[in-house]
């Protein structure tokens, strides 16, 4: 998969969401450009119920021209076959997940330092996920916070590598992630928790693009 956008990268599972299905669709609507399944932790879907859900998201991301990626369950996205899958450093080992997943899938991994990022471009990576950038009510086994310097010495190191910031990521504190060098941001309750989906989807990609313009503006 090539020329992928990954300037808002959203993600979700069923899990803490009431209507899970109708978020997606008003976050497409809205105009995220990237969706990531990740049906994890208590209350997750599991077996068939997952797999089920997942396709119907893949189906809806489908129409929309999206790219669907699967969180951790490499097996799941072989399986129905998905964009592409992301896995951090405790999951399965990128090399390996690039062998499974062959040449042409996404291959997303969460990197927190310069030697992780060198090791996700040598294991085949599309893309890095870099954070928490802020703290993060959604998830309880994130790393500490990260804030922004890493993304700019990663983006400084490896020009040609998308970043995707994650963690805590909102309208109001987007611009210093975009400012560091972030190809797109990442996020969970931003769109999942809003009232209206669309809407905060819409903001987000505005802010984003505004920052965009900005650093291209500045940088000449
Ligand atoms: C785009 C993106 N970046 C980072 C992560 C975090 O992955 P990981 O550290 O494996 O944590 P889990 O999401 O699996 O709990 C991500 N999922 N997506
Ligand atoms: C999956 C993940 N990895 C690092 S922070 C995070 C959660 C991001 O969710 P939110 O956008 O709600 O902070
Ligand atoms: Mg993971």
């Amino acid at each position: 998969m090539e020329n992928v956008d990954y300037s808002l990268y959203f993600i979700m599972g069923s899990m803490n969401v009431d209507n899970p299905f109708s978020i997606l669709e008003d976050a497409l609507k809205g105009g995220i450009t990237c969706f990531q399944f990740r049906e994890k932790g208590r209350n997750a879907l599991v077996g068939n119920e997952k797999k089920a859900f997942a396709q119907s998201c893949q189906r809806l991301c489908a129409q929309y021209g999206v790219p669907f990626i699967v969180n951790d369950d490499v097996d799941l996205a072989i399986e129905i076959d998905a964009d592409g899958v992301h896995v951090g450093q405790d999951d399965a080992c990128a090399t390996e997940v690039r062998k499974k997943i062959g040449p042409t899938k996404l291959l997303g991994v969460s990197v927190h330092s310069v030697e992780e990022a060198r090791m996700a471009i040598e294991a085949g990576a599309n893309y890095v996920g870099m954070g928490p950038v802020y703290a993060t009510p959604s998830k309880a086994d994130a790393k500490p916070v990260a804030g922004t310097s890493m993304i700019q010495h990663v983006a400084n190191l490896y020009p040609d590598l998308p970043i995707v910031g994650i963690g805590g990521i909102a309208t109001h504190n987007l611009g210093p992630v975009i400012q560091a060098g972030a190809t797109g941001v990442s996020v969970i309750s931003a769109i999942a928790s809003a009232k209206d989906a669309e809407m905060a989807t819409a903001d987000l990609k505005g802010a984003f693009l505004q920052w965009k313009t900005q650093k291209s503006t500045v940088q000449g």
